[in-house]
């Protein structure tokens, strides 16, 4: 029975130019089984266009080429990965095997291709290149072996998937007289195990060993001869016709891990340069959180834990307001100002709390004592002096709650009649200023009063500040007719936990908390937005990362066209080689993700390693997201720039892919 037929086959290729060139003008011809056909002819007659066609490489034709019942161009897409990987096999004149692939690599790979386990490949792949002589080799790159027993491992791999039908292009072509002997014995020897060769020669002697000898001249057939030669047919081995699976991702990602090894200069380099934005995006983020968190925890070292403080008035304008300053509306300008010095100097009648404020605080849960509070704000009215000596007090405070025993540094809280310096005022009033009496002299309102105080101790600040008891400050407003009221209140909780919730409360009531707060909030905001326009000036060297990337695949899949050749004659869709190039580019960016996180980490351990002795700060806080986030951005990076390559690779033509020189 015909294993496989040709009826009237022609092939026109279309010329760049416009025109058209007929390269097979009908060809028709009958094949058996257990046959050794050799096609010659001229140098362009058309034996190469009738193997790519009878092959399924290319199935723009007319005509009919007959296998199985079906003419092979209408095989559907699986109908001819089922072709490719289970009906033919191919050996080429420059063998063609992946130089980064073991030779028992290169045999398997059309089992790889169909997702057979690597044992039974393996083992397959073992007993052909033992068959073919090559069994101690099997580890072996084609680069390290000879011509001849490159050849060899192509007929293993032609054989592996136990093909009805051989396309042999010139098999004997790059080999000297003795090699061409063992390798068209080892031929002969497949026809006569019942397979259909077909072989393409130029040499009258190749061809003097078929069976049948087909001349092509000018893409016609002008004659088919029988030959008598010494050929002894076995009876062919039963096929086992096991269904055909496609390449699972594992092995797509094996692959192009297996190139990416044999290139690892280049791709170390890649992955290192794309590692450079990587790093700088992380390091700006977790430098961003250093900062943040260091302004944060100094703010709170200063101030009691369990303690709100509370104002009654925001800093910040109503929506209206923000208007009206924007459009420059003078007068709310300066009632905007006006606001801000009276809550500063504490004058403002706006920010004292009534009872029922109080009232309403106090409702808070988990508020455990309330204390009333002034501080006032001051440039060069307030002032305390010792003898002839006399210090400007910026900041006049009431003791509370919030001034926790470790901010004391010297002497202990002020009982009646006493107060707390900062070192700085404490300094220029003169030495062992501590139990001495001060005076005090203070602008309330307009008008100017004097007491005198005893300094009980040192309050740990920066700005030139005195704290009196909210009770002796009362006296002192009584004693000049005046009412004091409170402008800040105090809220106290037993338990440190409670007091984030309370916080909340507090401004959700229409409240504002406490200065250093409202700084601290405004500061970090401004430094988060800083720290993101930073890292998305770093993530500019990302897209520089993802030309590199495009350039190297691109290069990649110029270099490897031969290759893609191959895999597709062995069956490898579309799909597969798309797969193996954007898994390159998944290794790529994993590896350059990786490598930039280590990078960042001991960048961020060298930087904290000098600044956390000099000023106990660790200025870079790489916080876990950070890192994943790094890692992620450059996969995805990485595989986007991958695509457009991939997608080259898939769209290769395999007949001109395999022409490349
Ligand atoms: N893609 C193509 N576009 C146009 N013409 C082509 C194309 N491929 C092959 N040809 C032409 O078709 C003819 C047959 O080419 P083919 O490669 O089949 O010849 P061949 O007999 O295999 O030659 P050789 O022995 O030198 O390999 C040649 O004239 C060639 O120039």
């Amino acid at each position: 029975m015909a294993v496989l037929e040709l009826k009237n086959v022609k092939k026109v290729y279309k010329m760049p130019g416009g025109g058209t060139f007929q390269a097979l003008k009908g060809i028709s011809a009958s094949f058996e089984e257990g046959e050794m056909v050799s096609i010659v002819g001229e140098s362009g007659s058309g034996k190469s266009t009738l193997m790519n066609l009878i092959g399924g490489l290319d199935s723009d034709f007319e005509g009919e080429i007959i296998y199985q019942g079906k003419n092979l161009r209408d095989y559907t897409k699986q109908e001819l990965d089922r072709f490719h990987k289970k009906s033919i096999g191919f050996i080429f004149q420059n063998f063609n095997l992946i130089s980064h692939l073991s030779l028992l690599d290169n045999v398997s790979l059309a089992m790889t291709l169909s997702n057979v386990d690597k044992e039974t490949r393996d083992k397959r792949a073992a007993d052909l290149l033992n068959q073919v002589g090559l069994g101690e080799h099997m580890h072996k790159k084609p680069d390290a072996i000879s011509g001849g027993q490159k050849q060899r491992v192509a007929i293993a791999r032609a054989l592996i998937n136990d093909p009805d039908v051989i396309i042999a292009d010139e098999p004997t072509g790059a080999l000297d007289a003795e090699t061409t002997d063992t390798v068209l014995e080892m031929i002969k020897e497949i026809a006569e195990s019942g397979k259909l060769v077909l072989m393409v020669t130029h040499s009258d002697r190749v061809a003097s060993h078929c069976t049948r000898v087909l001349r092509i001249d000018s893409g016609s057939l002008i004659s088919d001869t029988t030959q008598d030669v010494e050929f002894h047919k076995k009876p062919a081995d039963k096929k086992e016709t096991s269904p055909v699976k496609n390449m699972s991702l594992t092995n797509a990602i094996r692959l192009a891990f297996l190139n990416m090894k044999a290139k690892f200069g280049r791709n170390a380099l890649v992955a290192f340069g794309s590692s450079i934005g990587i790093m700088a995006v992380v390091l700006m983020l977790g430098i961003g959180r250093g900062v943040t968190n260091y302004i944060k925890s100094t703010m709170v070292t200063y101030t009691n834990p369990n303690v709100t403080e509370v104002h009654k008035q925001s800093l910040e304008m109503d929506k209206k307001q923000q208007e009206k300053v924007q459009a420059g509306d003078s007068s709310t300008i300066g009632s905007v100002r006006e606001d801000h010095i009276s809550m500063m100097t504490g004058t403002s009648k706006k920010n004292t709390f009534s009872q029922k404020d109080i009232d309403k605080l106090k409702k808070i849960k988990n508020v455990d004592t309330i204390q009333r509070g002034y501080s006032t704000f001051s440039l060069g009215t307030n002032k305390v002096a010792f003898n002839s000596n006399t210090a400007n007090i910026m900041m006049l405070m009431t003791m509370s709650k919030s001034v926790t025993k470790s901010s004391i540094t010297k002497g202990h809280a002020p009982k009646k009649n006493e107060v707390l310096l900062d070192q700085a005022t404490a300094d220029l009033l003169g030495k062992n200023i501590i139990g001495k009496k001060v005076r005090l002299s203070l602008t309330i309102g307009d008008k100017p009063i004097e007491k005198e105080v005893k300094v009980s101790g040192i309050y740990d600040t920066q700005t030139s500040t005195i704290v009196v008891r909210y009770g002796d400050l009362n006296q002192v407003f009584k004693d000049n007719g005046q009412r004091l009221k409170a402008n800040t209140v105090f809220l106290y909780t037993k338990n440190s936990d409670n007091t984030k919730a309370i916080k909340d409360k507090v401004k959700k009531l229409g409240y504002s908390g406490s200065m250093q707060e409202t700084m601290t909030d405004m500061f970090t905001q401004m430094l988060d937005v800083i720290t993101y326009v930073l890292a998305a000036i770093a993530g500019v060297s990302l897209v520089v990362s993802a030309i590199m990337i495009l350039v190297v695949l691109n290069i990649s899949v110029v270099e490897r066209t031969r290759e893609i050749g191959v895999l597709k004659a062995l069956g490898a869709r579309r799909k597969d080689v798309r797969r193996i190039f954007v898994s390159e580019a998944f290794l790529i960016g994993l590896g350059s993700g990786l490598l930039g996180v280590v990078i960042t980490e001991i960048l961020g351990f060298a930087i904290n390693s000098v600044t956390k002795p000099a000023y106990d700060v660790n200025v870079v806080n790489l916080e876990p997201q950070f890192l994943i986030s790094g890692i992620i951005i450059s996969i995805v990076i990485s595989m986007l720039a991958g695509l457009l390559p991939a997608n080259r690779a898939s769209k290769l033509d395999p007949v001109e892919s395999l022409r490349k020189e």
